[in-house]
């Protein structure tokens, strides 16, 4: 109850008195600046609003706390004058953001020859566990006036110019693109205004599932949980199973076409609702949890909801968690590389990594670099039916908070088939068009992702893009040829077209023209700041699925089961009408990733889960139903 309550800091992660707290009630600060929790219990699940992970910060893991920085932040300016984007090192302004990008990034569309569009589904999908979309709704629906008159008396507006020999807007008459400043800790009134500013997020910072359960359990008790069997709400409609939906019309799904579009998910985090592959991994997650807690209360009937539910979650998060790192990470960055840096183990077994000195923290870097794939996302979503015809296609950007379109017409079945047999974006430098200048799709007109992309890597003040290459490498870097074998050679020229110092380099910039690294997909620097957050999460989480010496931690056998998750998998348990797909859905089929059935593809054993203690219970194979055609085997085990 309120009275074993204690409170905290959110940004220093200090304990504060009651007092305080009151004070703070007062100010009107306690929201963003504050956690409030109950006090640890070594031996408890992990909790839903991450706190208690690290037993000496109790509150380091929860909402609201701060990103650190692998290299100091670099402003112009100091307190007095504000802290604004860096100039270039002869004190100039740097290269204005849309000229910039539209000079060193074009458009195009090219299919990858290796992966599939889930990859970028999936991975917009991790990085909404970790970030949050409140710097976008804001200039899309808070203070949509950043390019008109009003916008002028705002600080926190901050649009990007278009040049008037713009590529693309020469030919008409848009001159600004609406953005805002991105919400810190000194914005919401938790550190004085002429301190540099540090962002501030939503998310819990461990990869934790919590797009799905939220990160407060009472809104997971009132939305998400149905208290029956472990189970999530749910509701089947035309034999598909949704997470719940609003019920009134003000919902988030803002381009529903109404009346035909309706369904708008009620989940503890309405974001599910946002982008397409967000959207479809909160779908699928859903129904994957209440597909554990039947296949678990199947095994142990003398389990009650509790139980099941946190168990269900523990592996829900693991499966995600092992198809993350074993899966995903090295399809793009290519096994031996991993394995050589510590990110995955090259023994089934446990792996116990844990140190309490490491935070449960991510990198600003990291939220940052991952908006690299931007440039690979393919935006026309091609449907096809699940004999592999094609049908017809989407842009992706005209979905976003648009659930009710997966909900008619059969186009979640149609595009669920479409993500693992159609090609990404090709991992190069071209950038999809509708990318570059739709973005938001009818929400905002003209929206250069892109370019923003180069406005926040200066609002965030990110160090020069030279200082994450001497980070990576250990050398010197100081002149435009020490890029050579870094950037490809015409880049070079561009760059120093560009940019007079080498060192006024943007760091997005940088990755966009960087060769990939030795085995990978991906850009050198971009591969090394990830592999570096990669570390921390295993390092920092004390409820991390493989260590062996955490609260109701797996055991063996069931690690071993849960070694089997793969994102086919995935889909063939719950996706709609997936009977047959290529065992590493993140890759194109061929051969030796050849389209399979689903019977023949790895699938836990939830058996592994028997608890003697609830005496018979049932051994029949009832898993072999999941993959009989009916993915929803679990209605029948709801009565
Ligand atoms: C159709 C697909 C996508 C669309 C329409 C989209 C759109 C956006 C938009 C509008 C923003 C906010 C830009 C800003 O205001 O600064 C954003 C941020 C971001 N996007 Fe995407 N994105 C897509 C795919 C991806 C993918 C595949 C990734 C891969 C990881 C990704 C990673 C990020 C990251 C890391 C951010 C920064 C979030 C933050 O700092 O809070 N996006 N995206």
């Amino acid at each position: 109850g309120e009275s074993n309550s204690i409170y905290y800091d959110s940004y220093h992660g200090v304990q504060i008195s009651e007092k305080e707290y009151q004070q703070r009630i007062a100010r009107n600060t306690t929201f963003w600046c504050t956690n409030v929790l109950e006090p640890c219990d070594p031996h408890e699940w992990r909790r839903i609003d991450g706190s208690c992970n690290n037993l000496n910060h109790p509150n380091r893991g929860m909402t609201h706390t701060p990103n650190l920085r692998l290299l100091p932040p670099t402003y112009a300016g100091n307190s007095k004058e504000g802290y604004e984007p860096r100039k270039a090192k002869c004190g100039a302004p740097l290269p204005p953001e849309r000229q910039l990008r539209t000079s060193v990034l074009p458009e195009g569309r090219v299919p990858d020859l290796v992966t599939t569009q889930l990859v970028s589904h999936f991975l917009v999908f991790l990085i909404s566990d970790v970030l949050s979309i409140h710097d976008t709704i804001n200039y899309v629906l808070w203070k949509p006036y950043c390019c008109l008159p009003q916008g002028k008396q705002d600080k926190d507006c901050i649009p990007v110019k278009i040049p008037n020999d713009d590529p693309v807007h020469r030919f008409g008459n848009l001159r600004c693109m609406k953005l805002t400043r991105p919400f810190t800790y000194q914005s919401e009134g938790c550190l004085k205004n002429d301190t540099v500013p540090e962002r501030i997020v939503t998310p819990t910072p461990t990869i934790d599932l919590s797009k799905l359960y939220g990160q407060v359990p009472e809104v997971l008790a009132s939305k998400g949980r149905l208290f029956k069997n472990g189970l999530l709400k749910y509701e089947i409609e035309e034999g598909r199973m949704w997470p719940p939906s609003t019920k009134t019309k003000d919902d988030l799904c803002i381009l529903n076409q109404k009346p035909v579009e309706t369904r708008c998910h009620d989940t503890p985090e309405p974001i599910s609702n946002s982008l397409a592959g967000i959207n479809l991994f909160s779908i699928w997650f859903w129904r994957l949890h209440n597909y554990i807690a039947t296949a678990l209360a199947k095994v142990n009937p003398c389990w009650d909801d509790d139980r099941l539910f946190y168990e269900t979650r523990e592996i829900n998060i693991a499966f995600m968690l092992q198809i993350i790192y074993y899966e995903l990470l090295p399809s793009l960055m290519g096994h031996e590389n991993l394995r050589r840096e510590g990110v995955i183990a090259s023994t089934p077994g446990f792996r116990d990594s844990y140190n309490d000195q490491v935070l449960p923290q991510i990198s600003a870097e990291y939220a940052f670099v991952l908006r690299w794939f931007h440039i690979i996302q393919e935006n026309d979503q091609k449907m096809y039916n699940a004999k592999g015809h094609y049908l017809r296609s989407v842009p992706l950007t005209n979905i976003t908070l648009r659930t009710g379109y997966l909900a008619i017409d059969n186009n979640l079945d149609y595009i669920t088939q479409g993500v693992f047999r159609q090609a990404g974006g090709r991992f190069d430098n071209l950038v999809d068009p509708d990318i570059a200048e739709i973005g938001l799709g009818p929400m905002t007109e003209g929206t250069d992702i892109t370019s923003f992309d180069l406005v926040k890597n200066r609002y965030f003040g990110m160090a020069p893009y030279v200082k994450y290459l001497e980070l990576c490498n250990g050398r010197r870097f100081t002149t435009f040829n020490d890029l050579i074998g870094f950037a490809k050679p015409e880049m070079l020229e561009i760059l120093k077209e560009k940019y007079k110092h080498v060192e006024d380099i943007d760091l997005i910039v940088g990755l966009w023209l960087e060769l990939p690294a030795e085995g990978s997909l991906l850009p050198k620097t971009l591969q090394c700041l990830m592999i570096e957050q990669h570390v921390r999460f295993l390092v920092s989480d004390r409820h991390w699925y493989e260590r062996p010496n955490r609260p109701h931690a797996f055991n063996l056998e069931q690690l071993l089961e849960i070694r089997k998750s793969t994102v086919s998998g995935l889909l063939c348990n719950v996706g709609d009408t997936v009977t047959d797909i290529q065992p590493n859905a993140f890759l194109r089929a061929g051969p030796g990733n050849e389209m399979t059935s689903c019977e023949h593809l790895p699938n836990i054993d939830f058996r592994a889960w028997k608890d003697p203690s609830c005496g018979g219970g049932s051994s029949t194979n009832w898993y072999g139903g999941a993959h009989d055609g009916n993915p929803y085997i679990w209605s029948e085990a709801t009565d």
